[in-house]
């Protein structure tokens, strides 16, 4: 998927893309949107290298699915310049399985090579599925449909992986879970990554670099260095997680407030499901 958005002037922005193994998997450049007269996005600019994982976090309503849609080729009435990969696979916070197909089936959809069941039988048991390719959607748990939407990107083989709040709706178990199971994935095949969160944590945990979004243009777009060593006891995570909460607008008094939420479980509602792997 090559997306050319439309620059200011109107006409279409090819920008060649080097192919090496160091040409940049994604190049926005003033990118601007705007919904009804309201500017969301106002002139990003964003680089993503090839097999670098990128977070995306801003407050709620600050333009990041909306630039994520636009890197997808979803959204086509931005302008500016944005080059993106030949092939990108998206996966949003609700999984999106076709209710009326075997979870191998939905993860074969679209693909046309002579052993594409073979190929999404293997992608399957890649993320931990096996023996669940003749289910149907809605028998699977949360953690598990968003597997089985995690197996379907990855089997086309993506430059550029973009996802959506992919964990947002899960619980923070399954949600534990779901971050190894993505960094493995990121290892072996290497995609670049662009995750749209309001997790702090998980930003920092994943990713290699971390933007925060706010009024229409990347106010903050910094390096994750914790070296080897990627837990909350890590002094850096500390760091980096104070200058983006304050990046976002979120005291101090109010972050330890969401601390204690998200660790009895009472700001997510009840956790549900825990997936038997
Ligand atoms: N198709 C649309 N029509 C009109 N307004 C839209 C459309 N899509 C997005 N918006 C508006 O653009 C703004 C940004 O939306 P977007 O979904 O990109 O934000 P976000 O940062 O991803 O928010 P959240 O974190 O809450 O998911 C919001 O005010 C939203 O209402």
């Amino acid at each position: 998927m090559t997306t050319a958005v439309a620059t200011s002037t109107g006409t279409a922005a090819v920008t060649p893309r080097s192919n090496g193994p160091s040409g940049p998997a994604v190049w926005v450049r003033g990118v601007r949107r705007e919904f009804a007269g309201r500017q969301v996005l106002a002139g990003v600019d964003l680089d993503i290298a090839a097999g670098e994982f990128v977070a995306l976090l801003g407050r709620s309503g600050s333009g990041k699915s909306t630039l994520l849609r636009i890197l997808a080729g979803l959204d086509t009435d931005a302008t500016g310049k944005a080059i993106v990969p030949e092939r990108g696979a998206v996966v949003f916070q609700d999984p999106r399985l076709l209710p009326w197909a075997r979870v191998l089936d939905n993860v074969v959809l679209g693909l046309r090579a002579r052993d594409a069941r073979a190929q999404a039988t293997a992608a399957l048991a890649e993320v931990g599925l096996a023996g669940k390719e003749r289910a149907w959607p809605a028998t699977l748990s949360g953690g598990e449909a968003q597997r089985a939407a995690l197996a379907r990107a990855l089997v086309r083989s993506p430059g550029l992986l973009l996802l959506d709040e992919p964990f947002g709706a899960l619980d923070a178990l399954t949600r534990i879970r779901m971050h190894s199971l993505l960094r493995d994935l990121c290892r072996r095949h290497r995609p670049a990554v662009l995750l749209v969160t309001h997790d702090v944590d998980e930003a920092i945990l994943l990713a290699d670099r971390v933007a925060v979004l706010t009024d229409g243009r990347l106010s903050l777009d910094e390096p994750v260095r914790l070296g080897d060593v990627r837990t909350r006891a890590n002094p850096e995570f500390a760091a980096l997680r104070a200058r983006l909460l304050a990046e976002l607008g979120v005291a101090d008094d109010e972050a330890e407030q969401v601390d204690t939420e998200q660790q009895d479980g009472s700001g997510r509602g009840d956790i549900e499901r825990v997936e038997g792997r």
